[in-house]
């Protein structure tokens, strides 16, 4: 199809690519200047009553279920030659498939996908909609203000809860669909979808796509050191017989949360071992002059600067920080264990401009840290002592106090870092809980007001 110039008020910019029934192409609204994507009946299936009818219904289901975890739908119309579309949300960041393709993932990542297609298959199983569709490049990636986001897409196959015990015509992909969708006639449930989940989560974590069923070999042959349960929950919800699997998308996901936050979970590699030495410098026993950090309030808040709320992934650390850092994300924890320090893997996030360049002592990056460290007398402080002086910067810190009506501790700040800009670390015992909150600050420029507000803002959501 050669491109057209408009699709009623979105003007097309350029193809994203097509599928069996439909292209879909990228867009503008002009008017409400945003990107979208265009999704266009086939010319060839146009006049088939039946696929018509499911192309419109998709539309629907996702304008009716409207979640964030799903494609949103924003408008429908039809082309002077009756052609249906119907406009969405755009996903820039290309699919899981393209994901995969690009490499093995790290198992944290890993989880934290699977975690959020989870939710989405949950959100339509609430609705009613079995998807029967759920593979790899049928889950889209979106840029968020806190890094990014998944989308669950194409409902082309999707049939409704209530009409899907019936007869069902056989439809899906080969490996991710459960054997109960190639049976012509047979029928069929929300578990078929499960089955799509445990096929996608074998595929993530050993980049292959899984057999046809059965499935007899379990993914920690292809990639050792899986969490045991992790096995054991793809392996059972790709069950060949479907009572064996979880019940619902709903209990997929609430596992595989568990698997990700349980203590003994040995993630492939705990980002701060990047390009940490532990114990090789020793700041703090040169640290100069002790000021106080006054408790700031918002009306310390930096003209110009918008402060964006952020959370970890058990929403249990809540962070206040400027907007522009909060281009990338990382949310699911830290193992402040493997430092010396009592407790598992607990509560963390990382927002910065640039993730994978956090632990660079010359990359200009500009973002935060913050994990949780379980008191413990004075072990817990002398591994967090033993992290504050193996900083990223040189020199003797700035020894400075912090107190506000949460939290009192210590902060000490780097000013002559590699990267021309400012480090500061902070470890803050909160005064309600039995908690400590190591933070770690990267500010490429310095504005001391950022770090007041960042430490006035750090909560805990118990
Ligand atoms: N909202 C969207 N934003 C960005 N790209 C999209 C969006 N929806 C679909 N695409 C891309 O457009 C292409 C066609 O999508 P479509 O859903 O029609 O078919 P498909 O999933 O490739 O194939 P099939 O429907 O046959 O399984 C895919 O490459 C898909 O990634």
């Amino acid at each position: 199809m050669a491109q057209p110039e408009r699709f009623g008020r979105y003007r097309v910019l350029r193809r994203l690519g097509s599928g069996s029934f439909a292209t879909v192409w990228l867009g503008h609204d002009d008017l409400l200047d945003t990107p979208v994507a265009i999704k266009v009946l086939a010319e060839n299936w146009a006049h088939q009553l039946d696929i018509h009818h499911r192309f419109v219904e998709e539309a629907r289901i996702l304008r009716h279920a409207d979640s964030e975890w799903l494609v949103r739908v924003h408008d429908i119309g039809t082309l002077p030659d009756e052609r249906p579309y119907f406009v969405m949300t755009y996903a820039d960041r290309g699919s899981v498939a393209d994901r995969i393709a690009a490499g093995t993932l790290p198992m944290d990542e890993a989880l934290r996908l699977l975690t959020e297609i989870g939710q989405g298959v949950t959100v339509l199983h609430r609705h009613g909609t079995i998807h029967r569709d759920i593979k790899p490049s049928n889950v889209l990636l979106q840029s968020s203000p806190v890094g990014e986001r998944v989308l669950v897409a194409d409902l082309g196959f999707a049939k409704s809860i209530d009409e899907a015990s019936g007869f069902t015509a056989a439809a899906g992909t080969p490996g991710y669909m459960s054997p109960e969708q190639s049976v012509i006639g047979g029928d069929i449930d929300v578990r078929a979808d499960v089955y799509s989940l445990g096929a996608v989560a074998y595929e993530l974590l050993t980049g292959k796509r899984p057999p046809r069923p059965p499935v007899l070999v379990p993914p920690s042959r292809s990639r050792p050191g899986l969490p045991p349960a992790l096995d054991e929950l793809i392996m059972s919800a790709m069950a060949q017989n479907r009572a064996e699997r979880p019940p619902d998308a709903a209990t997929f996901t609430s596992r595989i949360r568990e698997i990700r936050m349980a203590p003994d979970l040995k993630l492939a590699e705990p980002w701060w071992h990047r390009y940490r030495a532990i114990g090789a410098r020793s700041a703090l026993a040169a640290a100069t002059a002790l000021a106080v950090l006054a408790g700031a309030s918002a009306a310390a808040a930096s003209p110009g600067v918008e402060l964006v709320d952020v959370y970890d992934s058990t929403a249990e650390i809540q962070m206040l920080i400027p907007l522009p850092w909060a281009r990338e994300m990382q949310v699911n924890g830290w193992s402040p264990r493997e430092l010396g320090m009592p407790g598992g893997h607990e509560p963390g996030l990382l927002v910065a401009t640039d993730v994978a360049a956090w632990g660079d002592p010359e990359a200009d990056v500009s973002g935060v840290f913050a994990g949780l460290v379980k008191q413990d007398g004075d072990r817990g402080l002398a591994g967090l002592d033993r992290l504050v002086g193996s900083a990223l910067c040189p020199g003797h810190p700035q020894r400075l106090r912090f107190g506000n009506g949460r939290w009192e501790g210590e902060v000490w700040q780097w000013q002559d870092c590699p990267s021309g800009g400012v480090f500061t670390t902070a470890a803050l015992n909160h005064r309600a809980y039995d908690r400590t909150l190591y933070l770690e600050i990267r500010q490429s420029g310095h504005q001391p007001t950022v770090v007041d507000e960042i430490l006035a803002g750090a909560r805990l959501t118990e």
